[in-house]
């Protein structure tokens, strides 16, 4: 029971960007998908929601191909937390969480569905914002806005790209708590591409770490977190200690200071 990549590959236009990805997601699990700029994390979530489509390889959850499935069985299965998204002028914050349910509702939303929605934005924080106009809202208030709207769509896989970087650390940290708790106690597996490797070794259960369109180390944090590693991949000399707090990275020059 996991989300599989299978050797994935990918270019926009003649650039190759992934180059054979494989990656295993257990059910439940929570994945960081690290990497420098550039590296192919957007591109691989993107392919996973079914906004690109990749030149080889195969995307299955339990098994089911989830490149050919229908479009709507797809998004009753993924949901697609993307950096930003467009913020339509007239639209509310209950509405825009709304068309999370589009995936399950029949003609017209049950009370069910409104009943999901105002419990996704409770859970975000934005309950005193329900009637604002998306316009209105500041770049952290949008950004929970779309993770909202990914929890109302009951996802069985949460595809998240950078949701934190807008976010104060407050913010930050109670995102990341809430994909845990999401993933812990309703079995939902995410998969999130983030910059903040020590976020990523605190909340997740498996990092990934992707160089050139590459996996180059996958596992525990605390296990995938080399210093060799990472200090090539990033560019920059980084020290990697583990302690009872677990695994943590610092940049070199930052402990000479
Ligand atoms: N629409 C596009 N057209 C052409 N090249 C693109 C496009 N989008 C991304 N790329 C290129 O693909 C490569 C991978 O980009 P991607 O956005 O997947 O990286 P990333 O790891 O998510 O980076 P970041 O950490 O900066 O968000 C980069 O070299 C980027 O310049």
């Amino acid at each position: 029971m996991s989300l599989d990549v299978a050797s994935v590959r990918f270019g926009y236009r003649r650039t190759p960007v992934l180059e054979g990805v494989d990656l295993r997601v257990a059910e439940g699990g929570f994945c960081a998908l690290l990497g420098p700029n550039g590296s192919g994390k957007s591109t691989l979530t993107k392919i996973i929601a079914r906004v690109l489509t990749p030149a080889a390889g195969s995307v299955s959850f339990h098994g089911r191909d989830l490149l050919a499935a229908p479009r709507r069985e797809h998004a009753r299965v993924v949901a697609y937390v993307p950096q930003s998204g467009p913020a339509p002028f007239e639209q509310t914050v209950r509405e825009a969480v709304l068309l999370g349910r589009t995936p399950h509702i029949g003609l017209r939303p049950t009370r069910r569905d409104r009943d999901i929605v105002a419990a996704a934005i409770d859970r975000l924080g934005l309950g005193a914002l329900g009637d604002r106009p998306m316009s209105q809202l500041s770049g952290g208030q949008a950004q929970r806005v779309l993770i909202a709207r990914a929890l109302a769509q009951e996802p069985r896989v949460l595809l998240l790209d950078e949701p934190t970087s807008a976010l104060d650390l407050r913010y930050q940290i109670e995102t990341l708590q809430i994909v845990r708790s999401v993933t812990r106690e309703e079995g939902v597996t995410a998969l999130i591409a983030i910059h903040d490797l020590n976020h990523a070794a605190h909340f997740c259960d498996q990092a990934v770490l992707l160089d050139g369109g590459r996996v180059v180390a996958d596992g525990p944090p605390a296990e995938a977190f080399d210093a060799a590693v990472l200090s090539r991949v990033y560019g920059l000399d980084v020290r990697v200690t583990r302690g009872e707090q677990g695994v943590e990275v610092r940049p070199s020059a930052l402990e000479a200071a």
